[in-house]
């Protein structure tokens, strides 16, 4: 590997894992592929709706709430975001990805939170929990380092920041359409420095039809803002099948989190979803977690019944990475279960 060279060595360290692989699908004349399935397009809904008058905002809250109970998955359009702000995250978004390798594995470039670059998966033991990316992952306590390494006044910065508000209307949006008039939780316990940021790369992959992008997982947070490019490749499970998501120019998707079932007490569902990479290209996406801080109690709004025992952030954050460790996936809300 060249020094310069910002591709990870994905084939070197993991060659266990992958043995004979690449010179199998390289000389393979008809290619299976596994991860090849039916596309749709997912609900998307017009979030002007929700500035406009009475009517159409009821209408488009009724469409949001649908889409989150009925998909879990959904793109908004209208967002509040401009193409010129999500053009420039991503110019910043190359820009971080394309440093040596070395540069990212070895030095704490941001001045965050140290390990905040991941690639591949050090704990896989079979190829199935195996994840064929990149990731920065910042939590957004501290938004100092990253505006020094960027340019000042960080189009990442400002996206974070938009975004923040964008996940804060739909999930009182969400809570409204429950019947809760005038809910401030998750005003008071989701604040933007207790939300992250993660930039995804999937590099383009010699045996893409046998490896995932990113494993089969929910997400453990009350919702996610996605914004992906052109490419393609995330699919979500739906009635017992995978299937894949078509990309919207300029459209988030946004997904159900673990922690908004819970509360919610399974209204809205959160689905799990995984990646597929390419064996051509390369595919970028940003996605935003919409948390609360650690110590938040996470329990039903409703009085009536709940499914889920009660349990803190922290408590659901541990007992996941627990279980990623031990058992080499995540278990989730089925732990929580009354
Ligand atoms: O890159 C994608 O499309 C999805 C990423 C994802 O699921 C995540 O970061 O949790
Ligand atoms: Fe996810």
């Amino acid at each position: 590997m060249e020094l310069e060279d910002s591709e990870p060595p994905f084939l070197k360290t993991y060659k266990a894992l992958f043995g004979d692989m690449v010179e199998e699908e390289r000389t393979k004349r008809v290619h299976e592929n596994m991860f090849s399935v039916d596309e749709y397009e997912l609900p998307l809904v017009d979030l002007s709706g929700l500035s406009l008058g009475n009517f159409d905002r009821e209408d488009c809250k009724k469409a949001i709430a649908d889409a989150a109970s009925r998909w879990g998955f959904f793109q908004v359009v209208n967002h509040g975001i401009s193409t010129d702000i999500l053009a420039r995250m991503k110019l910043e978004q190359v820009k971080l990805f394309k440093q040596p390798f070395y540069k990212k594995a070895n030095e704490n470039v941001f001045n965050l939170a140290k390990n905040c670059y991941s690639w591949g998966s050090p704990t896989a033991t079979s190829l199935m929990q195996f994840s064929w990316s990149e990731a920065f992952h910042f939590p957004l306590t501290n938004m100092k380092g990253l505006r020094e390494f960027t340019s000042f006044s960080s189009p990442i910065e400002e996206y974070a920041r938009l975004v923040f508000d964008l996940a804060q209307n739909i999930s009182e949006t969400l809570a409204e359409h429950l019947g809760c008039k005038s809910t401030t939780f998750f005003v008071e316990n989701c604040k933007p420095s207790s939300c992250y940021l993660r930039m995804n790369r999937y590099p383009q992959c010699p045996i893409s039809s046998k490896v995932f992008g990113f494993v089969p997982h929910t997400d453990s947070d009350f919702l996610t803002i996605l914004y992906q490019d052109h490419i393609g490749g995330l699919q979500l499970m739906r009635d017992g099948e995978w299937i894949s998501v078509k990309p919207t120019p300029d459209a988030l998707i946004i997904n159900i989190g673990d922690l908004f079932q819970a509360w919610c007490n399974g209204v809205y569902k959160s689905i799990e979803h995984r990646v597929v990479t390419n064996p051509e290209v390369e595919r970028f996406s940003v996605a935003y977690f919409f948390c609360p801080s650690y110590d938040t109690l996470i329990k039903s709004y409703s009085e009536k019944h709940s499914i889920y025992k009660e349990f803190t952030f922290e408590e659901y954050r541990q007992q996941v990475q627990e279980d990623v460790k031990h058992t080499g996936s995540k278990i989730g809300l089925r732990r929580f279960l009354r």
